[in-house]
C-alpha cells in the first residue's frame, strides 16, 4: 500500500495550473530544497538528485557554501540540472516555479531540549519561506520538515491564507520518517526486508503525539505480549529523542531523514505525474479528529493530497494513545496559529 523511493516513472502527462508548467507529453518537474546545505539538506538534495522525475533541483539555503553544494552536485551523471541560490535575496527565484517545496531549513536539536524548544528560532523561518511561496509559486507542494512539526504546519497555512492562496491539499508536514522508523524496527523484530514492512503512524510528529497503528502492521510485529507492544510504541515515540542522545550535542536526525524526506517527495511527484494509489502518511489540515491538523495514510494526485485515507479502526490501546496526543497536538496547533495571528 505505501510507496516506495524511485519507483518507475509514470509517463502521463499533467497540467496542474501552476504557471510555466510544461504542456509536453512529459511533465518537467522542478523541486527546491529550502536549507539545502544542513545536515538533512545536503543528503535529501544527493538522494532528489537521482529522483529521474525531477528536471530541476533549486538549492537554497543562507549558508555561504550552498552555492559549493550546487556545484558539487551538478557533477553527477543523472539528469536533474542543479542551481544554487544563497541568501534572502535569491529566495523568489529558488521558488519561482517550483512544483514541490521541501523545507529542512531550520535549528535542530541539542540534548535536554524538546522540538517545540525549537520553537522561536524556526517559526520565523517557516513563516518567511512561506510568504515567498504565496508570492512567487502558489501551486506548489510544500514538504515542512522543520521542527516543530505540528506548529509550522499550521504556521505555513496560516501565511499562505493570509496571502489567498491557500490549499490544504498542498501543505504537508514529514512525519515519513516515524513509518520509516517502524518499519526498520519490526523489520528486525520479525527478522524480514523492512521494505516489505507497511503501517500507518498517525496523530503528529513529537512525543505522545506520535501514534504507530502496530495492529494495523503488515506483517504484524511477532511480540507475544501487551508490554512488548507498549514498548515498541515508546520506542517509535521517542526514536528521534534517541538519535539526539547517541549524537551527544551534534545534532539530530540526518541521514534517515533525508531518506525520508526523499521517500515523501517522490509520492507527491508521482501523484502530480497522474499516478494512481500513491499512498504515504503525512500531518495535514483534517476533520478526523478534534485537532485541526492530522497525519495518517493520504493518497496523492495530480493536485496534492487526493484523498483523506482516514485511519481504520484502532484497538483500545491505540484510542488510548490518540486520546493522549489530541490535547497535545491542539496546544502545539494553536502555538502556530497564534504566531502568525499575532
Ligand atoms: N520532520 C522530521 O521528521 C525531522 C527529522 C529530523 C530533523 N528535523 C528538523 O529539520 C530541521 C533541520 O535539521 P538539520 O539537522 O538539517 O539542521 P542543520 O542545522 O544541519 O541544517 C539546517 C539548515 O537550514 C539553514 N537555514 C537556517 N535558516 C534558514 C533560512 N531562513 N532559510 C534557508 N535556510 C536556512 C541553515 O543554514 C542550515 O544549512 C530541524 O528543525 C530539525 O529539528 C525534522
Ligand atoms: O528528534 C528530533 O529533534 C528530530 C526529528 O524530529 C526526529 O524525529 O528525528
Amino acid at each position: 500500500m505505501f510507496s516506495r523511493v524511485l519507483k518507475p516513472v509514470a509517463t502521463v502527462a499533467v497540467q496542474n495550473g501552476a504557471k510555466n508548467f510544461s504542456t509536453s507529453s512529459e511533465l518537467k518537474m522542478k523541486v527546491m530544497v529550502a536549507g539545502a546545505s544542513g545536515g538533512i539538506g545536503q543528503p535529501l538534495s544527493l538522494l532528489l538528485k537521482q529522483n529521474p522525475l525531477i528536471s530541476q533541483l533549486a538549492l537554497y539555503d543562507i549558508a555561504p557554501v550552498t552555492p559549493g553544494v550546487a556545484v558539487d552536485l551538478s557533477h553527477m551523471d543523472t539528469p536533474a540540472k542543479v542551481l544554487g541560490y544563497k541568501g534572502p535575496e535569491e529566495l523568489a527565484c529558488a521558488v519561482a516555479d517550483s512544483h514541490v517545496i521541501v523545507v529542512p531549513a531550520g535549528v535542530p536539536r541539542k540534548p535536554g531540549m524538546t522540538r517545540d524548544d525549537l520553537f522561536n528560532v524556526n517559526a520565523s523561518i517557516v513563516r518567511d519561506l512561506a510568504e515567498c511561496v504565496a508570492k512567487n509559486a502558489p501551486k506548489a507542494i510544500m514538504c515542512i520538515i522543520t521542527n516543530p512539526v505540528n506548529s509550522m504546519v499550521p504556521i505555513a497555512s496560516e501565511v499562505l491564507k493570509k496571502n489567498g492562496v491557500y490549499d490544504p491539499n498542498r501543505v504537508l508536514g514529514v512525519t515519513t520518517l516515524d513509518v520509516v522508523r517502524a518499519c526498520s524496527f519490526i523489520g528486525t523484530i520479525n527478522g524480514v526486508d523492512p521494505r516489505c514492512v507497511t503501517i500507518p503512524v498517525i496523530g503528529g510528529h513529537s512525543g505522545v503525539t506520535i501514534i504507530p497503528v502496530l495492529s494495523q502492521a503488515n506483517p504484524a510485529p511477532k511480540l507475544t505480549d501487551q508490554s512488548k507492544i507498549e514498548a515498541l510504541t515508546k520506542r517509535i515515540q521517542e526514536a528521534g529523542t534517541e538519535v539526539v542522545k547517541a549524537k551527544a550535542g551534534g545534532g539530530s536526525a540526518t541521514l534517515s531523514m533525508a531518506w525520508a524526506g526523499a521517500r515523501i517527495a517522490n509520492a507527491v511527484l508521482r501523484g502530480l505525474k497522474g499516478e494512481e494509489n500513491v499512498v504515504e502518511c503525512a500531518y495535514v489540515k483534517s476533520d478526523l479528529t478534534e485537532a485541526k491538523y492530522f497525519a495518517n495514510p493520504l493518497c496523492f494526485g495530480k493536485n496534492g493530497v487526493a484523498k483523506n485515507l482516514g485511519y481504520g479502526k484502532l484497538n483500545a490501546y491505540e484510542q488510548q494513545l490518540l486520546k493522549a496526543a489530541i490535547p497535545e497536538l491542539k496546544k502545539n496547533i494553536e502555538t502556530g496559529e497564534k504566531f502568525v495571528s499575532k
